[in-house]
């Protein structure tokens, strides 16, 4: 373990941040270290059966290591970077951002999990929003790093609860799942569905309100 109580397997140094651990909140990351990535790309390779220094496969690790980078680079960061733009205007019913394009990674076979995700919020009674696009900048900080569906749409509710501070929040999200389209049970085109309701949207009929605007177009 390093001095903040992450397991470190190889014993090479601490984690660089100290972020709280928690949902909604980053978990304490080491900075993204590039050349162990691709140092481990290539013994992936070598693990394969492949040859990591043939022509094809030379620039292979640096190029996955790249690519990793932007998969993660929500890792570590924190809601309220985001969620900056907070304007009073009054307005206190529902605003909702549907079809949000993700993808993100799933954190048991690191691969892709992608679809739409639906934000709605109800604002508090001074009427604080949020700019449009912060929801969808929302949705791209969780999903890029390392989850499972339900942590996701989760994390995204409760940001919003605690950033906006508003009366109401539902998240919906629709995704197709690469580990099992591609590999085990090889069911491509199946959907899986998550949602995640607070404060007023607990109310069956504010709840039908929300489903209805997103998925009935
Ligand atoms: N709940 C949930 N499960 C997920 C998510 N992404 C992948 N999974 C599931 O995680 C499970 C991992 O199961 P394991 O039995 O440990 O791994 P596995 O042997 O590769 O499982 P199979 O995919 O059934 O071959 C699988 O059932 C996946 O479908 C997610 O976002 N949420
Ligand atoms: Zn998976």
């Amino acid at each position: 373990m390093d001095g903040f109580g992450i397991p470190d397997p190889d014993g090479d140094g601490p984690a660089a941040s100290t972020l709280a651990p928690g949902n909604g909140r980053p978990r304490q990351v080491r900075p993204f270290d590039h050349d162990r990535v691709a140092r481990a790309v290539r013994e992936l390779l070598i693990g394969i059966g492949e040859d990591p220094d043939r022509e094809g496969l030379r620039k292979t690790p640096d190029r996955v290591a790249r690519a990793y980078r932007e998969a993660v680079e929500g890792l570590g960061r924190d809601p309220s970077e985001v969620l900056t733009t907070v304007f009073d205007e009054g307005h206190d019913e529902m605003v909702l951002v549907r079809d949000i394009d993700f993808s993100s990674l799933c954190e048991h076979h690191l691969v892709v999990f992608s679809g739409k995700a639906h934000v709605a919020y109800i604002p508090n009674s001074k009427g604080q929003i949020t700019g449009l696009s912060k929801l969808a900048r929302l949705v791209d900080l969780y999903s890029r790093r390392p989850q499972v569906q339900e942590r996701l749409t989760s994390q995204i509710a409760d940001a919003l609860v605690e950033v906006l501070d508003p009366r109401g929040v539902m998240v919906v999200i629709e995704a197709e799942h690469l580990c099992m389209s591609m590999r085990g049970v090889r069911k491509p085109g199946a959907t899986t569905v998550t949602s995640a309701v607070r404060g007023q949207f607990l109310s069956t009929a504010t709840r039908n309100e929300g489903m209805s605007l997103i998925l009935h177009r």
